[in-house]
């Protein structure tokens, strides 16, 4: 796999501490979140999954099914099972791991490529037998419990990446996040054995991608995210509702677990948060996980340099940190002087020393003249993101806010950029200089 093969070679010892703890903590809310459970129109069944285990015994061969799935309630599984009556002798294992519950999925889609079953709990009986094709015999044995084997239609099979997304909007970070995704789904599959060889299978990450699109997207971001979707089979799912309504409606209609967002520590909504932080109160209940929280400026371009991963242009013009059209400019300290009479041009990104500078091109701009960012959007309007902008009045309006404290408080939080604080400490100044001279 490109990624894990190019940070194992890298040299970087920081970068490649990153990537193991990031792709654990992947690798953590896979093993949470998902092959634990069937779509929840089947729920509240407490479910078997069969496995197949080639097993000799006497003259003949039974393959004997044993897994677990049971919505995400393992521990509430009986630890032992015995064969049924008239089978083999007992056969008696410990509780299923995770580990048991991949390699039987994928011996069971081998050996029945178009079935599952599953049990319900509704008594039939100590055990039951549960019969395959000739030459396989399947069945499960459990001691008090007993269960009603039910076919399961191809369609409610488990498809993977049912109750994970990942939100994904084209910047910088969720774009590290999406390799390193694809990274922890390749190190999850060989973990769990079921990986299978074929590396095209890794070159893709088909996990469900949400996208909230709205008309004041950067054109540059919005066609660099329909194109990484493209490119790697992601499951997009464009939402026109802001973030809380959107997400309202995305649980109403499918089970979100948990959302990988590439939020880092600095970003002014990651405050309080730790790689696993259950949603806000007021937000639908879902777990946000966080996998790059702890990563510096420094290490996403050196995540994104490393790996040669593609990234949407704007970086290389000198945007450090992308917002809407309406609030994000070139960073300042990527600016290469101009000579007269040639436009203003920018260093990439990636050259940006002060990694505390990255939100300098943040700068607060009315949205329009009316105030309002419209929704709806097909995305692909190019907007000419400096009309109806006022910059006299901008300053005008947070010039009074700058002098207080409570900016500066603001500003150490990550809230406004450097470069708004340094105007605001000028504007001190001179607020004091004319005030001594009598003004
Ligand atoms: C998938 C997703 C989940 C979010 N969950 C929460 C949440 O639980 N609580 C909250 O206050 N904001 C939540 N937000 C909003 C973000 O904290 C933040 O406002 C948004 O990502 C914009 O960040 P930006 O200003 O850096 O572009 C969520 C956003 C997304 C995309
Ligand atoms: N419009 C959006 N659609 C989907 N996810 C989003 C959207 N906006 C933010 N997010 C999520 O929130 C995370 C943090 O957003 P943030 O803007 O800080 O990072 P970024 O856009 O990836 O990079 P950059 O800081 O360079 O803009 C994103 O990585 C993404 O997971």
């Amino acid at each position: 796999m490109e990624i894990d093969s190019a940070i194992r070679n890298c040299g970087d010892r920081r970068l490649q501490i990153k990537y193991q703890n990031a792709t654990y903590v992947i690798r953590r809310a896979f093993a949470l979140y998902e092959y634990a459970g069937f779509p929840s129109s089947i729920c509240p069944l407490a479910l078997v999954l069969g496995c197949a285990v080639g097993f000799c015994f006497l003259s003949f061969r039974i393959a004997i099914a044993i897994s677990f799935a049971s919505y995400g309630h393992a521990s509430h599984l009986p630890a032992t099972l015995t064969s049924p009556p008239g089978g083999p002798p007992d056969i008696t294992t410990r509780r299923p791991t995770r580990h048991h519950h991949q390699a039987s999925l994928s011996g069971l889609r081998t050996v029945h490529p178009n079935q599952l079953f599953a049990m319900n709990s509704s008594p039939c009986g100590r055990t039951v037998t549960v019969s395959g094709s000739d030459e396989d015999q399947w069945f499960v044995g459990q001691r008090n419990q007993s269960w009603t084997p039910t076919w399961l239609p191809p369609d409610a099979r488990m498809p993977e990446f049912q109750q994970v997304a990942f939100s994904f909007n084209g910047g910088k970070d969720s774009t590290v996040l999406l390799h390193l995704l694809r990274a922890g789904y390749f190190l999850y599959q060989k973990e769990m054995g079921s990986f299978n060889g074929n590396m095209d299978s890794v070159l893709k990450c088909p996990i469900r991608t949400i996208y909230f699109e709205t008309t004041s997207t950067f054109p540059e971001i919005n066609s660099f995210t329909h194109e990484t979707a493209a490119s790697y089979d992601l499951q997009l799912d464009i939402i026109r509702l802001d973030f809380k309504s959107g997400l309202v409606a995305l649980l109403k209609e499918k089970t979100t677990k948990a959302i990988f967002l590439g939020t880092r520590i600095g970003d002014p909504n990651a405050v309080g948060q730790e790689q696993f932080s259950p949603s806000s109160d007021g937000w639908p209940p879902f777990m946000r996980v966080n996998p790059i929280l702890d990563w510096s400026y420094r290490d996403v371009w050196a995540f994104i340099l490393t790996c040669k991963v593609p990234y949407c242009i704007l970086y290389d013009k000198g945007y450090t940190s992308i917002g809407s059209i309406y609030d994000t400019d070139p960073n300042a300290s990527l600016c290469i002087p101009h000579h007269s009479g040639n436009k203003e041009t920018f260093k990439p990104a990636y050259l940006l020393s002060d990694g505390r500078l990255e939100r300098a091109g943040r700068v607060k701009k009315p949205a329009s003249k009316n105030g309002n960012v419209p929704i709806m959007s097909n995305g692909l309007m190019n907007v000419n993101r400096h009309q109806n902008c006022s910059f006299s009045a901008s300053i005008i309006a947070v010039g009074d806010e700058i002098l207080g404290e409570f900016v500066q408080a603001e500003a150490s939080r990550g809230e406004l950029g450097r470069a708004e604080v340094s105007l605001g400490e000028y504007l001190a100044s001179m607020s004091e200089y004319l005030a001594s001279m009598g003004e």
